[in-house]
């Protein structure tokens, strides 16, 4: 009686298969094994009558497969070819690249973050720094930044600050239209060494993803930068306080950093969107018809 074909540990490949095939991870599940049972897959295709379950990983590869055919090497003609998977059994045998490279990008993720947040709470290692996280915290604020850019506008007294007042509100509102919508789909929680102390929030602010005043703050100094006149110190300034808000973030452990990265790539968008936009006297007639009044 022919034995049956061991894999390279000597165990017989049918019962390491039907053994372990339904633990997730395991070989099977396309779990850390995986590479193992590729080999064993490939051992097991010359077999006749091999395993089931490495032959439907073995179909899975072959593109004959693929086209709704199933011949199998060295299968004879009394055989019946084993009945095609569908589609999504198939994925589950392959762990997908992109699939460990998120899971991995999201373990450094959170192994960074709780490194960097010292300023978490009061007996954090840099605990004493907290105020002056809170205060970057406000100055990256919706509230304050909605309400001076509306008593601007009212204020002013050129149609070219106006312009650029109103412009500076849609951006304000698109930019908490967004990240809001973000963060009720996302859904990620924050951080669990979170203190939740923070000052106006709306209910979608108990999720970090993306961050608001990550966005905020790259769409802010990417409109000032573009729309007011600074000399240069100014303008250093302004890009060091966007990265300095997004840091703080993380510090104050309100934020993972992958959440503060999204931010300011959101926020660098939505500027493009705002200019593309651009609402003027001319275009947008309606919005400045307080001022044609007068
Ligand atoms: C005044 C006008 C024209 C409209 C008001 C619109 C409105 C509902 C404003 C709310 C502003 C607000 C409470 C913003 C929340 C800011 C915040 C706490 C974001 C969270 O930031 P994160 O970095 O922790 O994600």
């Amino acid at each position: 009686m022919p034995s049956p074909r061991r894999n390279t540990e000597g165990r017989p490949l049918g019962a390491s298969a039907s053994s372990s095939s339904s633990s997730p991870g395991s070989p099977a599940h396309g779990g850390s094994g995986a590479g193992r049972f590729e080999f064993q897959s490939l051992l097991s295709s010359r077999a006749p009558g091999g395993d089931p379950t490495c032959a439907r990983l073995r179909a899975s590869e072959s593109p004959v497969h693929r086209r709704g055919s199933f011949p199998l090497a060295g299968t004879g003609p009394s055989q019946a070819p084993p009945p095609a998977l569908p589609e999504d059994d198939r994925m589950d045998l392959n762990p997908s690249f992109l699939g460990i490279a998120l899971r991995s990008l999201l373990a450094i993720d959170l192994w960074l973050s709780k490194k960097l947040g010292v300023c978490a709470g009061e007996n954090s290692s840099w605990g004493s720094m907290r105020p002056l996280m809170k205060l970057l915290e406000i100055s990256g604020h919706g509230i304050p930044w909605l309400l001076g850019t509306l008593y601007g506008l009212f204020r002013s007294d050129s149609w070219a600050g106006r312009e650029v007042l109103m412009n500076l509100l849609f951006a304000l509102l698109l930019d908490l239209l967004l990240v809001t919508v973000i963060k009720a789909l996302v859904r990620r929680r924050r951080p669990a060494h979170n203190q939740m102390d923070m000052f106006v929030t709306l209910s979608v602010d108990k999720y970090s993803f993306p961050s608001g005043h990550a966005s905020r703050a790259a769409l802010m100094s990417r409109f000032i930068l573009n729309h007011l006149v600074l000399a240069i110190p100014l303008r250093v300034l302004t890009v060091l306080w966007t990265f300095i808000v997004g840091l703080s973030r993380v510090m104050l452990g309100r934020h993972n950093v992958t959440d503060v990265a999204f931010g300011f790539f959101l926020g660098y968008m939505q500027y493009s969107i705002v200019d593309y936009c651009w609402l003027s006297p001319h275009n947008a007639p309606a919005l400045f018809v307080l001022w044609n009044q007068q």
